[in-house]
């Protein structure tokens, strides 16, 4: 199948990133350090990042990696505490880190878009997983601006009786879910419309990543009367890819009119709801564009559904 291994790699170097992420909260109470933009960063979305960035450029050494952190801050002196403790955590996963390779790997994600590039969210949803709630480790390899493989890791994540799932695609291919500690993969589709239990919407928690009030009203233009299901991260992609909810809505904050959102926040989960069998556009009904740069900067909002409604959606946003 095409894209194997470049499958098999990110589910490895995602699913290192995950346990990572998973011995950081067994063992302390994460501190969040801000960074320059004020939004929080910590030892675990470092950690994460060197685990997925060392695997894939030793595996695919020419493949520019495009990734949320970098390790200018944590080289300074003022860090060197808790750089310590990132490189005890990826000693855990990758037993020859020091401080000084883990800075190394984590700047591997320094990499711009181009004609093939990978994505990665170390953490998205660090304010989910320093609440204890929902956060992801996301990853998607993009050729010529579209999106071939993505792996998402939700560690939070229950579906059916599984806590922790991973869920995997590759374009053409379809999309699987698998319990994140192991086991086998089982497909999985969107929600159709006549399934009631499941036709409600996913938003964030933060109300400054989205405009919630307009969330509502476009929801119930499209017939959807229950209450939105709040969670962070792109396990909204996964819960609409899985069928727990046929809509995510992500409209351009009040706050933030200017804000573009970033691909890493995105392109896994959207070729996760997409080979489910789901539709993603911006708000106007646009492909979001993965061609550009680390912004969508030819989008505006985001809409997740289950394809069904989508056009309802889009003419209730018009
Ligand atoms: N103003 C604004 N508008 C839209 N999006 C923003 C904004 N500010 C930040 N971010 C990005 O939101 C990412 C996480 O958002 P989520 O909505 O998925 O999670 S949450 O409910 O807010 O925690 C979060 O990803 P991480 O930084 O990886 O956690 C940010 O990249
Ligand atoms: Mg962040
Ligand atoms: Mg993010
Ligand atoms: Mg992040």
């Amino acid at each position: 199948m095409a894209y194997e291994k470049e499958k098999e790699i990110a589910i490895a170097a995602v699913t290192g990133a995950a346990l990572l992420c998973q011995e950081v909260r067994r063992q302390m109470v994460p501190e969040a350090m801000a960074k320059q933009d004020r939004s929080p960063v910590t030892v675990a979305d470092f950690g994460a990042q060197a685990v997925v960035c060392k695997t894939l450029r030793e595996l695919f050494p020419n493949d520019p990696i495009v990734a949320e952190e970098d390790a200018a801050e944590l080289k300074t002196a003022a860090m060197a505490k808790p750089l310590q403790q990132v490189s005890q955590y990826v000693q855990a996963i990758i037993p020859e880190a020091t401080p000084e390779t883990v800075t190394r790997w984590i700047d591997y994600g320094n990499g711009s878009v181009g004609p093939r590039y990978w994505t990665l969210d170390p953490i998205d949803g660090t304010k989910g997983f320093l609440r204890n709630d929902q956060y992801a480790v996301a990853l998607a390899l993009v050729e010529a601006g579209e999106i071939k493989v993505g792996v998402l890791a939700c560690p939070a994540l229950t579906i059916g009786d599984t806590t922790g799932i991973l869920f995997i695609a590759v374009r053409g291919a379809g999309a699987v879910m698998q319990p994140l500690s192991g086991g086998s993969a089982q497909s999985i589709q969107v929600a159709a419309s006549i399934d009631w239990a499941h036709f409600r919407f996913v938003e964030s928690v933060e109300s400054g990543h989205g405009n919630q009030e307009q969330q509502s009203a476009i929801a119930q233009a499209a017939g959807i009367t229950a209450d939105s299901l709040r969670m962070d991260s792109q396990a909204k992609y996964g819960a609409v890819a899985a069928g727990e909810a046929v809509l995510y809505l992500r409209l351009p904050s009040p706050k933030s009119p200017d804000y573009r959102e970033k691909i890493w926040d995105h392109a896994a989960g959207v070729i996760v709801v997409e080979e489910a069998g789901g539709r993603v556009t911006d708000m106007t009904g646009r492909p979001l564009d993965f061609s550009q740069s680390a912004k969508l900067v030819n989008n505006r909002g985001v809409v997740v559904s289950n394809g069904e409604i989508h056009d309802k959606v889009l003419a209730a946003l018009q």
